[in-house]
Parts: C-alpha cells; structure tokens; sequence
C-alpha cells in the first residue's frame, strides 16, 4: 500500500472537493485504460514479457492511488465529457497510431494526476511525475522493440532509385507486402532530398513499413527515419549510434568476412551482402559472389540482406547458397508490375525460410 501522506484535499474550497476528486478518479481509469491497451499488445503482439511487465507494474501502481474514496465521487451521468470524442477516436489505421494514441493518452493522465494530486496528497505529484517519465521510457523502448521485430520479420529490402513515379512505385511495393524500404538519392539537392524522405517515410509509416535513410543521419533525424545505412566509406557506427540513440535501426555494406566482423562488434543492427553479381547500380564495387553468400549464412549472426544485381531470374541461386533476405533497387523500381514482383520475392523468402525454420527445429528436436 501507498504509505498515507498529508491529505490536503480539505484545504481547498468546499465546492471545489468533489470536482477535484472526479478529475483524479476519471484520470486514474484513463491511464490504467492507456495501459492496458498497450500491454496487451506488448503480451500477444510482440510477445515481450519485460514490456508487458512494466505496463503491468505501472498500471497496479497507479491502482493503489485509486481509494474507494475518490471512486465514491464517481458521477457518470453527471459527466458532460463522455459524449464528447474526437474524429480521430473513431479510426485507427494500424497498431502503431493505436500504440501512439493511447501513450499519448495515459502521458496526458499521468500529467493530470501529477498536476491535481498536488492539491489533494502530499506525494501525489511526484508520485506521478516519475510514472510519467516511466511511460516515456516504456515509449521508446517499445518504439525500438517494434522496430527490431520488424526488421526480423523483413525478407524482402527495397532499396530506391531516382525515378519520377518513386512514390507510386513504392506504394505499389507495399501493397505487395514490402516491410523495409530505404531511400537511396545520390543526385539533387536537399531541400529536394528533405521533402522526398519525408514524403516517403510517411508513407511507409501508413503501411507500418520500415523508413531507412541512406548515408546520412541528419536526414534520418530530420525526418523522424527508424533509421540509417552507412557503407564502409560513411561515418563510423559508434557516432551515428551517439546521434541516433538505441533505439534506431543502422545498417552497414560489407563485402568480406573482415568487413561483417567489424560491422557486428561495433553494434550495426543488420548488413548488406554484396554486391553478389556486378550491378549497374554500383558499378564502382566489385562483384563478391556467392562464396560471400556462403560466408554469411554460415557466419554471420544478425539480420543479413544480400544485395546487387538480384532478380527473379537469379534468385534461386542465392537462395541455394544460404540467403533467406534480399535487397534490391532494379528488381523492383524498374519493374512492370511492382507489386507482383514484391509478391513474388516475399513469397520465395517466405518459402525458404519456413523451410529452413522447419529443419532446423527437426535438427534440435533430434539431438
Ligand atoms: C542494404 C544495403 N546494402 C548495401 C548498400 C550500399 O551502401 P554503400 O556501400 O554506402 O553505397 P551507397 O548505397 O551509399 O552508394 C546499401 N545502400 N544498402
Ligand atoms: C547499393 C548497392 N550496394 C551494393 S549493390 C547495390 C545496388 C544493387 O542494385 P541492383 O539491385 O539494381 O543491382
Ligand atoms: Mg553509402
């Protein structure tokens, strides 16, 4: 139980006793509610038992301030907000706006709590101030949490090229089930790469994909990216991670063994391959070939993308040599029919993997 501080509640004005009680109950609720909501989805969505425990902790340690004497104030009918809701209430279009929504919805709670419980329990503010800054914390770590979840998830990369129907293209992709896009512009100014990036990260953002800046940092902080991919000739991981924060994604090339080595001790979140076959979009790399691919299924213990030059055409031949993720620019933005060829890599990734999962799971069940 909370220990029973000062109750300051009398000092206020007599009229003034039950409004503030109403306020701190209908508050109470509110933030439990916002939890709850979200701790469900940390529980089945993502199955994280720490995140669903600290919405756990969170919410029974906002229901110890909730004493039968502030619910005895209680007045539902009485209540002239239960009829007023926000256009926005009324729609959710995907688990991240309905996450974002109700954050944003026990903050706000907690912030009340904060501000009221000053005027009715010695405690009661800061109390609350530091639950407040809990759910923050809870925020990001679920931000970071979503995202690393959906880069494992992701088989298929799209990496873009200038084109005058890029952002048709792209949807057209994530129609097709595309997770993971990254913005790739070697030419124009950035003014142009500014409002191109954030166009495009809403965009993936509404079909809850993966937004990644090629690059450049500043542009991926400009524009809210979940993260960053940094050749070997970019800025060092260690001060991209400084600028970044845990919790976004940094991808980095590598082209050997020695290259993926270093990529995973200094914290890179996942690597390119490649480029497996020599590529018109990379012309000034070397081809590594498949012996790379090998290397990598055998070696590397991250999220691994082998990229150049891959299409339907030589897919299989990457898959045998171990990939199960791929990343392409031509495959895709040069495609007739965007969506059918994502439909068609996602499913072959797919494929492979379930394959993979499935004899690996026979291997361990065996020894
Ligand atoms: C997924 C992925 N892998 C490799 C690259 C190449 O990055 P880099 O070597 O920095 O070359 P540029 O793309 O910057 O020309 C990539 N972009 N994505
Ligand atoms: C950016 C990059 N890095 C290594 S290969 C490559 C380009 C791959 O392009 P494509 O899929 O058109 O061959
Ligand atoms: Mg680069």
């Amino acid at each position: 139980m909370v220990d029973r501080p000062k109750l300051l509640l009398a000092e206020l004005p007599l009229q003034a006793q039950p409004a503030l009680c109403r306020i701190l109950d209908a508050n109470l609720d509110r933030a439990r509610e916002g939890l709850r909501i979200v701790e469900e989805w940390c529980r089945f969505g993502l199955n994280s038992s720490e995140l669903a425990a600290e919405c756990k902790q969170l919410r029974q340690e906002i229901a110890k301030w909730h004493t039968p004497e502030l619910r005895a104030f209680r007045d539902t009918l009485g209540d002239v907000g239960t009829e007023l809701t926000h256009p926005q209430e009324e729609t959710r279009a995907n688990i991240s706006q309905l996450l974002q929504a109700n954050l944003c919805r026990v903050q706000e709670a907690l912030r009340v709590l904060e501000e009221y419980g000053k005027l009715y329990l010695a405690q009661m503010g800061s109390a609350f101030k530091q639950m407040r800054y809990r759910a923050y914390i809870l925020e990001t770590n679920l931000l970071g949490y979503q995202r690393q979840q959906k880069l494992l998830q992701s088989s298929l990369y799209l990496v873009t090229s200038a084109s005058e129907h890029l952002f048709a293209i792209v949807e057209a992709a994530l129609e097709g089930g595309l997770t993971l896009v990254q913005y790739r512009d070697k030419t124009g100014n950035d003014n142009v790469r500014f409002e191109v990036a954030d166009r495009l990260c809403k965009l993936c953002h509404h079909y809850e994909a993966l937004f990644i800046v090629n690059d450049r940092v500043d542009l991926a902080l400009a524009v809210d990216a979940d993260g960053v991919h940094l050749g070997q000739q970019d800025m060092p991981i260690a001060i991209a991670r400084q600028l970044l924060g845990p919790h976004r994604i940094i991808g980095r090339s590598t082209t050997n063994p020695e290259e993926m080595q270093r990529a995973i001790a200094q914290g890179a979140d996942y690597i390119g391959v490649g480029p497996v076959y020599a590529t018109p979009t990379k012309v000034d790399k070397a081809a590594t070939g498949l012996e790379y691919v090998r290397y990598a299924a055998q070696n590397a213990k991250l999220p691994w993308f082998a990229i150049g030059g891959i299409d339907p055409s030589n897919l299989n031949e990457v898959l045998s040599a171990g990939a199960d993720r791929v990343a392409v620019v031509r495959a895709v933005m040069q495609a007739e029919q965007p969506t059918l060829v994502t439909q068609y890599f996602i499913s072959q990734l797919t494929r492979v993997q379930t394959l993979r999962n499935y004899r690996s799971h026979l291997t361990q069940s065996h020894t």
